[in-house]
């Protein structure tokens, strides 16, 4: 522990992803997150995600943080849909200042950074960071012989914005430069560590208002891409050849929340939807229409929109998430604050 740790003032919940192939060491990061938010005062909460249905690794955290286990399927597919549920709940219930999510080391990162930024349909969240803890010694030998595993493996990389080359003590002087150049070669972008035991300076986990994870991503998975048993080994993803190679740079946001003060106008929102630029290639959200006086949830993929009139239950916000490649996120933040009248609100730092 460093430094005190700034809260964030705003009402957003910042997010943080833990990802990495199976083994690892992102238990053994999460539970040195944990001690840091504890030391720092910070109330943290949890989200486990297992394949199998018991949580071996949640034993090993701390019993006072409230944690949720999702078990049984990953986020990334078959229980994605369950996660903005989960993360509602443990806000609501809890009112963490921060939430940690391990992901399973099968798990597509760019499927969990869909289903979480659904997630800002219910609730107020923000993904802030995608740490990727790579197994140094597993990576390099994958490299050499390639497979769906060792695709996964890249992928966890290009979307990481922080990377943590773990279990540096399995691995000689050579093939330690040689696993670094790998992991440039694919994000060399985000801040790299070589770690033993995750031993690396944990401010990647302070709350910063501003920050949106995907910022270094450089690879941008197909939607609905991800099969029922994800990437486990034996269980191979059927669409892995989908994945597309995009690169996108440092400075271009790759998930926007855009949080609506009110309803809009909804030819104003169907045309600003239309003048979306192709590096968008998804979008949704819940918005209320001024002319209509009626709430939908819309759909945008593949220049397709598409409305569901809703009557939602309890309460829920209207937001618009954008996530794309390349797209100029003040132009757009800027088009949708014109939409009512400057009263609109993101994550952005202006
Ligand atoms: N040699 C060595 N072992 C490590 C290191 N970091 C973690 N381990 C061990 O690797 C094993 C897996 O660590 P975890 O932190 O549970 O990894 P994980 O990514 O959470 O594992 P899954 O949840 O199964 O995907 C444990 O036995 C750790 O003690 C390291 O730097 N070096």
């Amino acid at each position: 522990m460093t430094e005190q740790l700034q809260k964030q003032p705003s009402a957003r919940v910042p997010i943080h992803l833990i990802s990495g192939f199976l083994g690892s060491g992102k238990t053994t990061l999460l539970n040195r997150v944990i001690d840091y938010y504890k030391a720092a005062d910070v109330k943290v909460a949890v989200i486990m995600n297992e394949l199998g249905d018991v949580n071996l690794d949640g034993q090993f955290v701390d019993d006072d943080v409230p944690m949720a286990e999702m078990l049984g399927g990953c986020i990334c597919c078959t229980i994605r849909g369950d996660l903005g549920l989960e993360l509602k709940m443990l806000i609501e219930e809890h009112q963490p200042d921060v939430v940690l999510i391990e992901s399973t080391g099968a798990a597509n990162p760019m499927e969990i950074i869909d289903a979480v930024t659904e997630a800002a349909l219910y609730i107020r969240v923000e993904l802030q960071t995608i740490a990727t803890v790579v197994d140094g010694p597993e990576l390099l030998s994958r490299s050499r012989r390639g497979g769906r595993t060792y695709r996964l493996m890249q992928d966890q990389i290009r979307c990481a914005t922080d990377l943590i080359m773990n279990k540096a003590d399995k691995l000689g002087p050579d093939e330690l430069i040689e696993v670094q150049q790998l992991i440039r070669e694919l994000n060399s972008y985000a801040p790299l560590t070589i770690t033993v035991r995750c031993m690396v300076e944990l401010n990647m986990f302070d709350p910063s208002p501003g920050r949106q994870a995907g910022t270094d991503a450089r690879q941008l998975h197909e939607s609905h891409v991800c099969g029922a048993n994800c990437s486990q080994e034996g269980h191979h993803h059927p669409h892995d050849e989908q994945t597309t190679d995009m690169g996108i740079s440092h400075s271009h946001v790759m998930a926007l929340t855009y949080y609506f003060d009110g309803p809009v106008n909804s030819y104003d929102f169907e045309s600003l939807i239309s003048r979306l630029p192709d590096d968008v290639y998804r979008a949704k959200g819940i918005v209320t229409f001024s002319d209509t006086n009626s709430r939908f949830l819309f759909q945008y993929a593949y220049r397709e929109l598409e409305f569901t009139r809703i009557t939602p239950q309890g309460k829920v916000n209207d937001v618009a998430v954008f996530i794309g490649e390349h797209f100029a996120k003040d132009a757009l933040v800027q088009d949708l604050v014109r939409l009512h009248e400057g009263t609109g609100s993101t994550g952005i730092a202006p």
